[in-house]
């Protein structure tokens, strides 16, 4: 079915977080609960979302699975907001294809980590230039460029400034490593105009300084945007001072999701709110002790989390 295109302007900003993938408790996907994750997730004031990312168990799903789940969210959002779909795969060729039939089914980006298996398999620099040269000569979209500590690949602030300089559709860098603000400042020092977006990721543990830093997109966790919002809309409108004292507010609650939770908390926080039926992860991924689950929802009870009341 085609799908009704966004009508969100380019540069993208504010808040992505990404959406969990919904699985019965048998395991199977749920895209009834899905379809209800991303009305939640709209409402709740995100300016657009991102699918199939480790967030979204990614790496339990199958090829066919995934190709599921990307139709059924794009036709389910129909240009409400624009959709980034991760295709990241350590094969050039495999990730290439990913993106071109994403772009085909209606994907306003796509989010990919540099080539990356298991711990120790790893390209030089070279490969990494190569693969996101294929990348970005298969599709007309932008693709933001993953920088996190889970690929194992050290991506300098001198090579994304390259990558972003040598292949148009190379716009985007969600920065989540240690030191994640130094690093968005130096990468708008070095890629000047070629930055479109240097994005906050990792729940938003680091959203102020990235901020200060220069950042125009937070990709956080599905559970509260409507919170993440509270910060960034203050901040964009020029009063750090609401938008700080709203990252106070916020910031046990994401300090748990990021240390205690991962990317169970949005789960937990919307089958609590009815949402969504289950919070299932898929095995061997392992369901949150009662004990962390009763203690996230606390803090988000705490927040008045639209997720507690959204589907009740
Ligand atoms: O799901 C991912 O790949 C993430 O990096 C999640 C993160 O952006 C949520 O804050």
């Amino acid at each position: 079915m085609p799908v009704t295109p966004h009508k969100a302007q380019r540069p993208y900003r504010g808040v992505f977080p990404v959406a969990p993938t919904i699985f019965d408790e048998r395991g199977e996907l749920d895209l009834e609960g899905q379809g209800r994750c991303i009305d939640f997730m709209i409402d709740a004031g995100s300016h657009g979302l991102c699918i199939l990312a480790n967030f979204s168990e990614q790496f339990v799903l199958t090829d066919a699975e995934r190709e599921t789940v990307m139709h059924a969210v794009l036709e389910h959002v129909a240009g409400r907001v624009p959709v980034i779909v991760t295709t990241t795969h350590f094969s050039s060729a495999v990730c290439a294809a990913r993106s071109k039939q994403a772009e085909a089914a209606g994907a306003a980006m796509v989010m990919v980590m540099p080539p990356y298996h298991g711990a120790t398999f790893r390209v030089p620099e070279k490969g990494i230039v190569e693969f996101f040269k294929v990348l970005s000569g298969a599709i007309t979209i932008p693709i933001m460029i993953q920088d996190a500590p889970v690929a194992g690949t050290p991506l300098s602030v001198e090579l994304l400034a390259r990558l972003s300089r040598e292949f148009s559709n190379i716009r985007y860098f969600k920065i989540e490593v240690p030191g994640a603000a130094s690093k968005l400042r130096s990468l708008i020092e070095a890629g000047g105009k070629d930055i479109e977006g240097p994005w906050d990721g990792e729940e938003a543990i680091t959203l102020l300084a990235d901020l200060d830093a220069g950042a125009t997109g937070a990709m956080t966790g599905g559970g509260y945007p409507d919170g993440i919002r509270q910060i960034i809309d203050p901040y964009f409108a020029g009063d750090r001072e609401k938008a700080k004292a709203a990252y106070e507010r916020w910031l046990p609650l994401i300090n748990y999701e990021n240390r205690q939770c991962g990317l169970i908390a949005c789960k937990a926080m919307m089958q609590a709110g009815g949402v969504i039926k289950s919070e299932a992860v898929r095995h061997p991924l392992q369901p949150l002790h009662p004990a962390t689950r009763a203690g996230l929802l606390e803090l988000a009870k705490e927040r008045d989390a639209l997720a507690l009341r959204w589907g009740k």
